[in-house]
């Protein structure tokens, strides 16, 4: 089942204000939402003061209404069409999109992100509008939402996202979670759960949205709610990639998207009409939002390039690499540089000791040239890839990763250059060590070819001497890079290392190590939080201070260590007793104090008599017998004439010690129990 990121870490992270939020008209209509006598004439006129939203509100309401119904045009009509909840997801989401468009993290490319959860919204909604698993508008908000687990870390963690999403580049087998993890203690995963939780946003959303990248990992029983949602969020996933992927890599990527789609039992025909509609929404929607959208061809044709490109590269593989049997055998290694098994030692190879065998793409039109090219090249045991002109040459490129390629400058169609070019515009591309061949080599060109990317160049007729000497150099090169790669990566795993025990520190700075809560520290903090937004949202704000009756005498008749179980007992009672939105901290030894953030009086006592109870019905087991404890408790909130927060923490300790005089287990308040107004005027 999902894990959750742990709730105080979350907490923390909260508290702190460095995760992605909304601003402006959004959080006010998200404010008017929460409260229950708020009217939709109310809301519509918030709406209106923020024309984008309006524009954007009514687009979302009109790609639902279907064909045979009249256009919404009016905010209220659209909040008929998509309902309270809805509107203030998308408040959320737009909102989050107009602050977070861009960032602080290097190599994190906002627009492409912005772009991709806009597929990620659109596609969820078309795949809902046909699974029915959910309503089509509350997913594509979901849609919108999902990745919001990068976007914060790369909001919380500017510099070492960066360098986490660098090794992503380098370590493309690694899952971006396991990296996060290892720099962070925390992953996108967790973060984003946690985040659509905290937004309110249903369980079978929240849940699911934790295994959308493994959604078989979930556990979740076949053809459930989770389930569906599960897989449409990993389909929408793979079309946003699709979307944003270069247009070389497309239908490599589309021939895998069948196979995914099939889980939901969507046929290909549906899938291709689908994605369809989906590039003319998203298109509609990127010029709304001042998002950058991509022509991209008919699904039907992008498959057929893609079958196309699979059959050829097989039968080039089956044809040309002898003891390969099958595509499969030809894509890098896990450990990309690493020497492939089956190949033997480089010595076995004829290659100098410690030189590692090499993968070697050659892309010349003339048949003769590569069989010569080959020749060299697999006497001193490399592996060798032939391609028979520049488009299958940037394909085989961006499927096998060759180290090194040896390219023909003037090739029918695309040349040498336009090839390199073309793959330096890549991320795999941009690794690979690139010789030309050039029958005509005077300055001018050579520096054109400099300058276009290419590593070195060769001079034709070859000469085999030559070409060999030009690889060992290559190879060089190659293993320099490599070298310092893994230098690079042991200062980064080093830095990584180096953050996770800051982020520890920092977060047994800020907690108690006996019960787990949040300490006194971090209650200041948090509490002067919650009163600037209650200042800010005019919404009421309580707290309770809770004391162990006659803790010392625990201590005294059993010793400390049972001192401290009673401690953690009651601790887990009062947990267990609080609403998911009361912040609680252990304050002092036998004292706790509870934040009620938007909490009037009559509520905090309703909490703090659950509270009460359940300490009273959770004596401690102790040999045979139990212990049973209690706890007085005062209550105070907000009112007109606390200047601070320490005022009603104070008012809440003039209750407890009034609780504690009357003789203890009970709860009292300083205040009656119908204040005036909650808030001083503005
Ligand atoms: N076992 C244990 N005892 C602690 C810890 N921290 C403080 N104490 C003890 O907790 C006791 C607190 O007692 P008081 O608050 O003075 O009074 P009380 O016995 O709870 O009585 P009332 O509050 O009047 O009901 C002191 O004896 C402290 O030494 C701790 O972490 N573990």
């Amino acid at each position: 089942m999902a894990q959750p990121i742990d709730v105080t870490k979350f907490e923390q992270l909260k508290a702190a204000g460095d995760l992605p939020s909304p601003k402006g008209v959004a959080l006010a209509i998200i404010r008017l939402v929460q409260q229950e006598d708020s009217s939709i004439g109310e809301l519509a006129r918030v709406i209106k003061t923020d024309p984008a939203f309006v524009g954007r509100l009514i687009k979302a309401a009109n790609g639902l209404t279907g064909y045979n119904r009249r256009a919404v045009a009016s905010v209220q009509e659209a909040l008929m069409v998509l309902g309270v909840p809805t509107v203030r997801t998308l408040a959320l989401g737009f909102s989050l999109l107009s602050s977070y468009r861009d960032g602080r993290c290097r190599n994190f490319d906002y627009g492409r992100y912005w772009t991709g959860c806009l597929v990620y919204a659109l596609a969820m909604q078309a795949i809902t509008q046909r699974t029915r698993a959910a309503a089509a508008e509350e997913t594509f908000c979901l849609g919108l939402l999902a990745r919001i687990g990068e976007l914060a870390l790369a909001t919380l963690y500017p510099l070492e996202y960066a360098k986490v999403l660098q090794q992503t580049l380098e370590y493309r087998d690694i899952p971006l979670s396991v990296l996060e993890q290892r720099a962070f203690a925390m992953d996108h995963r967790e973060l984003c759960s946690a985040m659509l939780a905290d937004w309110g946003l249903p369980r079978v959303f929240h849940q699911p949205a934790f295994f959308a990248e493994q959604p078989d990992e979930s556990g979740y029983a076949e053809g459930s709610r989770e389930f569906v949602i599960a897989h449409s969020l990993h389909l929408s996933s793979f079309i946003a990639e699709i979307f944003v992927a270069e247009e070389a890599e497309r239908p490599i990527l589309v021939s895998r998207l069948f196979e995914i789609a099939s889980r939901l039992s969507l046929d290909p025909i549906a899938v291709t009409e689908m994605c369809d509609g989906i590039v003319r929404e998203w298109q509609g929607w990127g010029s709304l939002l001042e998002l950058e959208t991509a022509e991209i061809p008919p699904f039907a044709e992008l498959a057929s390039r893609g079958e196309a490109i699979a059959a050829s590269l097989a039968a080039e593989a089956r044809e040309r690499t002898g003891g390969v049997q099958s595509v499969d055998d030809l894509r890098p290694a896990k450990a990309a540089e690493s020497p492939q098994p089956g190949l033997g030692g480089s010595a076995a190879l004829g290659l100098p000791v410690g030189v590692q065998p090499m993968r070697v793409l050659i892309v010349d039109d003339d048949a003769s040239m590569r069989a010569l090219v080959r020749k060299v090249l697999e006497t001193v045991g490399h592996q060798v890839l032939e391609a028979g002109d520049g488009r299958v040459g940037m394909e085989m490129a961006l499927e096998f990763q060759p180290q090194l390629m040896i390219v023909d400058w003037v090739m029918p169609e695309i040349s040498g250059l336009e090839l390199t070019r073309a793959l330096r515009q890549t991320k795999i591309g941009r690794g690979i060590y690139i010789l030309v061949m050039t029958g005509l080599e005077d300055d001018d060109r050579l520096i054109e070819a400099f300058e276009n990317g290419v590593d070195d160049f060769m001079s034709k007729p070859i000469n085999p001497r030559v070409l060999a000497a030009r690889l060992r150099a290559g190879q060089r090169v190659i293993r320099l890079q490599q070298e310092l790669d893994r230098d690079r990566e042991e200062i980064r795993r080093f830095a990584a290392e180096l953050a996770v025990s800051n982020r520890r520190l920092q977060e047994v700075a800020l907690t108690d190590s006996l019960t787990g809560f949040p300490n006194r520290r971090y209650a200041i903090e948090r509490v002067q939080q919650e009163w600037s937004v209650s200042s800010r949202t005019r919404r009421p704000l309580s707290c309770m201070v809770i004391d162990v009756d006659q803790f010392k005498s625990y201590n005294d008749a059993h010793g400390h260590d049972v001192g401290d179980a009673v401690l953690k007992q009651v601790a887990g009672a009062i947990k267990g007793a609080l609403r998911a939105q009361d912040i609680v901290a252990r304050t002092g030894g036998d004292e706790f104090l509870v934040i009620c953030p938007d909490t009037g009086l009559d509520a905090a006592l309703a909490c703090a008599e659950r509270v009460r109870f359940a300490v009273e019905s959770a004596p401690l087991p102790l040999s045979g017998e139990s212990l049973n404890m209690s706890v007085s408790i005062g209550v105070a909130t907000r009112d007109t004439v606390m200047g601070d927060p320490d005022a009603l923490i104070k008012r809440a300790d003039q209750a407890l010690y009034l609780a504690k005089n009357k003789g203890r287990n009970r709860i009292m308040t300083a205040q009656s129990l119908r204040p005036g107004p909650v808030l001083p005027p503005r």
